[in-house]
């Protein structure tokens, strides 16, 4: 792994489709700027978070967002993982991140794989099943620095998936997320330094900004967690390969 600047985007999303999208450019322009190489955009970047809003401001991919993508990835010479959209596709919808390289190409497409439907009485119903299909491939992508693998929020829940792109040799793991005001505090910092210390990977989120007039209001801390201490506790060389395995079916399209 060679040193680089990441930077994450904690954008403040609207119903505004084309504002939320010139929002973007302007912030990953100024994080160019700053000398960052990659950068990380927030779970439905083009959209209010939720499934009465999915359909409306779902598009195809190649679209209208992540034509804008592939526009700032080329004009600012970096990878850009593009955080997520509501992603239509033969009738059915996605929470799919797209992934796009300096030349402005698309490098990768990343459907959430854990649909997040969780209910706590009287706390939080969410089922992102009612609307979304999930996806069914892991995501790698490989940079100048390291080799990256990419969940979406509740995937981020899923130690196995961190632990086969561990296997797989990325150094660096992304999460566009967008947890609530009761798992926020709860279990966001926490999921990040678990796999981050599981695995010995770096780990970076990007959340929407909290907004407290929105229907699902985001918890935000959008973080970098590093674990750099391969060398001095070898934990993947002293893994007992001949006791157990973390192994990936075989993956069928999505
Ligand atoms: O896992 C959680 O608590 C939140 C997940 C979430 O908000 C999502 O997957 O979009």
């Amino acid at each position: 792994m060679t040193a680089f600047r990441l930077a994450v985007v904690q954008l403040q999303v609207s119903s505004d489709k084309a504002n939320n999208l010139s929002k973007v450019r302007r912030l990953v322009k100024e994080a160019a700027g700053q000398g960052s190489k990659v950068v990380l955009l927030p779970e439905c970047f083009n959209s209010p978070y939720g499934t009465s809003f999915f359909s409306k401001y779902a598009e195809k991919i190649p679209g209208e967002s992540t034509q804008m993508l592939s526009e700032v990835a080329k004009e600012n010479k970096l990878h850009l993982v593009g955080g997520s959209i509501p992603e239509e596709d033969s009738g059915k919808l996605y929470n799919t991140c797209a992934v796009f390289g300096p030349e402005g190409e698309l490098i990768l497409k990343h459907r959430k794989i854990h649909l997040f439907d969780i209910d706590v009485p009287g706390k939080i119903r969410f089922q992102e099943s009612e609307t979304l299909s999930p996806g069914n491939s892991l995501s790698t992508f490989d940079t100048p620095f390291c080799r990256v693998g990419v969940g979406i929020c509740y995937d981020m829940r899923f130690a196995e998936l961190a632990q086969l792109y561990n296997r797989k040799g990325c150094q660096l793991l992304v999460y566009p997320g967008a947890f609530n005001m009761m798992t926020g505090p709860a279990h966001w910092e926490l999921l990040q330094r678990a796999r981050a210390l599981d695995n010995q990977m770096y780990v970076a989120t990007a959340s929407p900004a909290r907004d407290e007039a929105a229907s699902y209001v985001a918890w935000g801390h959008s973080t970098v967690y590093l674990a750099d201490i391969r060398q001095q506790i070898p934990i993947s060389s002293q893994r007992r390969d001949d006791l157990y395995a973390v192994t990936a079916m075989q993956q069928g399209s999505g």
